[in-house]
């Protein structure tokens, strides 16, 4: 292959479980920072309420002004080919995406063929649990500013009007999540291959229990609340002109961020992997089975 084609992003070895642990790390910092930007404006639920924009409907789109907005930005980066990557998964129904312009980069065939998608999952508990909490000090300090200049009632809460701001925010953070929750393919993935007759009699006969404690890890999740609290923490503080920490109120309320990974984010990635696990051996022989479930640690 010409050193043209070679595409630099192909190296090593996919199926490093601590790398991929790594990746998991990294986006930790990804989806903080998002969500921090995000909370510095009002909850918006405008955005999420479908029909609320005469100027959607005008164009014959009946979604939310958010779902508009992932449909648009999704339609570019498909042309851009960034849903042919195996870690990549749009919001918008892949039919409803332009085939790419480019041709897609030779991947490696890394993950077992499925149609595994959270995505619909993560934006729903996004928009309906995580938006309202992380949002609420802007929420508040904005009704008390609007009832200083006189706006009394509904009109106080929850829309400041920065429905551009907030919206692209917002697919910001529900990108990072997805690509975190979607990573569980590849550790599913990992954890199979290591011992297949572990997985393959609750995969025959399905149990998604057995499955679930077989992938789980207790202390990789308490180590990693803890980690996150630490980031958290830290990222959320104000810092004077000399970089000294200035004390005063956090940029973003810690525990939400701790509640969203411990309830929604490791869940559903468990979710995944389980999900994975469950259509790992079909299309495989009868021989092509047995043989994998001879392997068992
Ligand atoms: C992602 C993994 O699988 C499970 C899910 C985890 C998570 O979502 O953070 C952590 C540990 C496991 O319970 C892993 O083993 O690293």
């Amino acid at each position: 292959m010409s050193h043209t084609q070679f595409n630099f992003t192909l190296s090593g070895n996919p199926l490093d479980l601590e790398k991929i642990r790594g990746i998991l790390v990294r986006l930790e910092d990804t989806i903080i920072f998002s969500l921090i930007e995000r909370a510095q404006f009002a909850h918006n639920p405008k955005l999420y309420q479908k029909g609320a924009f005469p100027e959607l409907k005008e164009i014959g789109f009946e979604g939310s002004m958010l779902d508009w907005f992932l449909k648009e930005t999704e339609a570019v980066h498909a042309k851009a080919r960034r849903f042919t990557s195996p870690d990549e998964y749009p919001f918008t129904p892949i039919s409803d995406l332009p085939q790419p312009l480019l041709k897609a980069i030779p991947y490696p065939k890394v993950l077992y063929p499925n149609n595994v998608n959270a995505n619909p999952s993560i934006l729903s508990f996004y928009t309906r649990s995580i938006v309202p909490r992380i949002t609420r000090q802007a929420t508040l300090a904005l009704a008390s500013l609007k009832r200083a200049n006189g706006i009394i009632g509904d009109e106080e809460y929850e829309d400041d009007g920065n429905y551009g701001s907030a919206g692209v925010l917002d697919m910001e953070v529900l990108q990072a999540i997805s690509k975190r929750v979607h990573y569980g393919k590849f550790v599913s993935e990992v954890k199979f291959i290591e011992s297949p007759g572990s997985f393959i009699p609750h995969i025959l006969k399905p149990n998604r229990d057995a499955l679930g404690d077989l992938i789980t890890k207790p202390e990789v999740e308490r180590r990693l609340l803890q980690r996150l609290r630490k980031k958290a923490l830290v990222y959320a503080q104000d810092f004077a002109p000399d970089g000294e920490p200035k004390g005063g109120e956090a940029k973003i309320d810690v525990d939400s961020i701790v509640e969203l990974y411990e309830n929604y984010i490791i869940p559903l990635t468990k979710e995944v992997e389980v999900d994975y696990l469950l259509v790992r051996l079909e299309g495989l022989s009868q021989k092509e089975i047995e043989e994998l479930n001879s392997k068992k640690l």
